[in-house]
């Protein structure tokens, strides 16, 4: 079972055409994807169905003959019912098996291809687009997979109630059509509506995501000034209520498609008990046989008109997780790396004539921000400080040489060769950092034994011993002071021993006594080890401290100066 996208027709355009083709995509996609067509529901479906069936001709059968239990009729009888009811039961243990299927194969999809996500999508403002795809809607999305059983089961025996019934009394056989056609009719007039307020809620959620992202990403902000938590939570509020109101509509419209959908069942039993009697004369024997079939496929055709709405509904999921789905996979950074393709070591990383323009240029309200072109080399065992004003290009030449951005020109080559979208995975392996934005795990995922051994001692040597400890691979706490968690990333960072270190603004949070150990004992161990450090600097009086000085201004390289003579005077 694999899952495969395709594209659907706008869904602003509410021609018939473009509804039933989106529908036919929708039911095509789950299908395959939960392979419904080679799974037992098929069976299951046919035989509850056929089951129905035969219970609706048996009862006639027993009724036309007398009744008595001796009959035929009731023999037959018995067994559909039995079967319908075993088989119906099977059916839904087999539908929501199908369903979980669906939203796993849907969740992992996604979540590989958010992991391997490249920077501009992770710096984007689509987290919360993300987490309702990843979430509500697919959860909406796999779960119809039971009205598509529903469709399929309540078609199969329409197909046989209806002629059965045009056999028995064809006055009520062509009143049956007509209550199906104005039910159909009431659904697809509704429809419409229906889904562009489903498409409003989905949307009215995604920012409702965004908003529960800044309460917990912006808590501190938000205690320190009642007026802005007031604003947020006014806003939150705003939207549940307006995600609510959307939902609202739309299921009012729906429930008035499905109301039609009964009304019309009404009509028809109205029909059948006041019209039809004068038409055949108070034939009570038709009038039995046409009530039997008409109450038992009635469930059959509830079922439909709310099946409807329920897979008009999977397309709005659908197309919203196909806008994600596309997205990511625009998105996707280079392949991820096969263990053996890890490569320990490196004689030259080079940038040449690199250039990377951040930002939209079309953007009404935002220059982008161009960089380079960058010529540059670096060598194991060099320290390199980074300097310059805030918004100089630090950070975005750290992205470049560390494979995290790609260039717009140019190349990054690695030991004289350019990278390309296969190598670039096992490069960035190269690299271990702490960066501004640097973030904790609760483990230290992937870490071998020695890693982790490696990692303890960090943790002494970067004096958080009583702060944190490790349980496997697990921290015992990463609930620490600004300065201590920064020390922390840089103990994983450590332990990872790969030969280049990137450290962007280490040291701003740091007391003197860590600082000083930083710039003077382990910058020098590493680069005497033959680790590339590059790192990312304010500190002027510092600058003597490494072999190279990178000064930055508008997102071009000012000096590439070399310290190695200052270093010896210092000395
Ligand atoms: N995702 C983005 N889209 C558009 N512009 C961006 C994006 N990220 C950063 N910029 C812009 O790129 C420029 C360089 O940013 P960068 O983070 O590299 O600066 P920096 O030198 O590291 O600054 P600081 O010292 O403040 O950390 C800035 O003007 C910034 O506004």
């Amino acid at each position: 079972m694999t899952i495969e996208f395709k594209d659907i027709p706008d869904p602003s355009d509410g021609s018939l055409k473009a509804m039933v083709q989106r529908r036919w995509i929708v039911i095509r996609f789950l299908a395959t994807s939960s392979g419904m067509m080679r799974d037992p529901i098929v069976a299951l479906t046919l035989i509850a169905s056929f089951a129905r069936s035969g219970l609706i001709f048996s009862i006639n059968e027993t009724a036309r003959m007398g009744g008595g239990l001796s009959t035929w009729p009731v023999s037959l009888l018995l067994i559909c019912a039995l079967t319908m009811l075993t088989a119906a039961y099977y059916q839904r243990m087999r539908a929501f098996l199908l369903v979980t299927s669906v939203a796993r194969q849907l969740r992992e999809r996604m979540s590989k291809q958010l992991l391997r996500a490249n920077i501009d999508f992770l710096l984007s403002q689509k987290h919360g687009q993300v987490y309702s795809a990843m979430t509500g809607e697919v959860n909406g999305l796999s779960s119809t997979v039971v009205a598509i059983v529903e469709i399929v089961g309540a078609f199969i025996v329409l197909a046989f109630a209806l002629p059965y019934l045009f056999y028995v009394s064809p006055e009520s056989g062509t009143a049956a059509l007509v209550a199906v056609m104005i039910g159909v009719t009431g659904f697809v007039l509704l429809d419409r509506p229906a889904r562009k307020w489903g498409h409003e809620a989905a949307r009215l959620f995604a920012e409702y995501c965004d908003r529960v992202g800044d309460m917990l990403g912006g808590w501190k902000e938000l205690r320190l000034r009642r007026a802005r938590r007031d604003a947020l939570e006014a806003e939150t509020l705003g939207l549940i209520d307006d995600h609510v109101g959307a939902r609202m509509h739309a299921q009012r419209l729906f429930a008035a498609s499905a109301g039609v959908g009964q009304a019309a069942i009404i009509l028809l039993l109205c029909f059948v008990v006041i019209a039809l009697p004068a038409l055949r004369n108070a034939d009570a024997t038709v009038l039995f046989q046409v009530l039997t079939i008409i109450f038992l496929v009635n469930t059959p055709i509830e079922t439909l008109f709310n099946a409807l709405p329920a897979l008009s509904q999977s397309e709005t999921a659908y197309f919203r997780i196909l806008t994600v789905d596309r997205a990511l996979a625009g998105a996707q950074s280079q392949a991820m790396v096969d263990s053996t393709d890890v490569k320990r070591s490196f004689s030259e990383i080079a940038l040449v004539n690199v250039e990377a323009r951040l930002g939209d240029a079309d953007a009404a309200d935002a220059e982008p921000f161009d960089l380079g072109p960058v010529n540059l080399t670096f060598h194991p065992g060099e320290t390199v400080f980074v300097c310059g004003g805030n918004g100089s290009g630090k950070t975005t030449l750290l992205s470049l040489i560390t494979g995290l951005r790609n260039p717009t020109r140019g190349d990054v080559q690695l030991d004289g060769h350019p990278l390309t979208k296969q190598t670039t995975g096992a490069y960035r392996e190269l690299f271990s950092g702490v960066f501004s934005g640097f973030h904790l795990f609760e483990r230290a995922y992937g870490f071998s034994d020695q890693e982790l051994a490696a990692l303890e001692e960090h943790i002494d040597r970067l004096d958080l011993r009583g702060r944190v400890s490790m349980l496997d691979d697990k921290f015992s706490s990463t609930s620490l002071s600004a300065g201590q968690s920064r020390r922390l990333a840089l103990a994983v960072a450590l332990a990872e021993q790969r030969p280049i270190i990137v450290l962007d603004e280490f040291a701003a949070d740091q007391d003197p006594a860590n600082r000083a150990f930083f710039y003077d004992v382990l910058v020098p161990e590493l680069s005497g080890s033959g680790r590339l450090v590059l790192a990312v600097t304010h500190d002027d009086h510092q600058f003597h401290k490494c072999d190279r000085l990178i000064k930055m201004a508008g997102g071009q390289i000012v000096s590439d100066e070399r310290m190695a003579a200052t270093r010896v005077e210092q000395a």
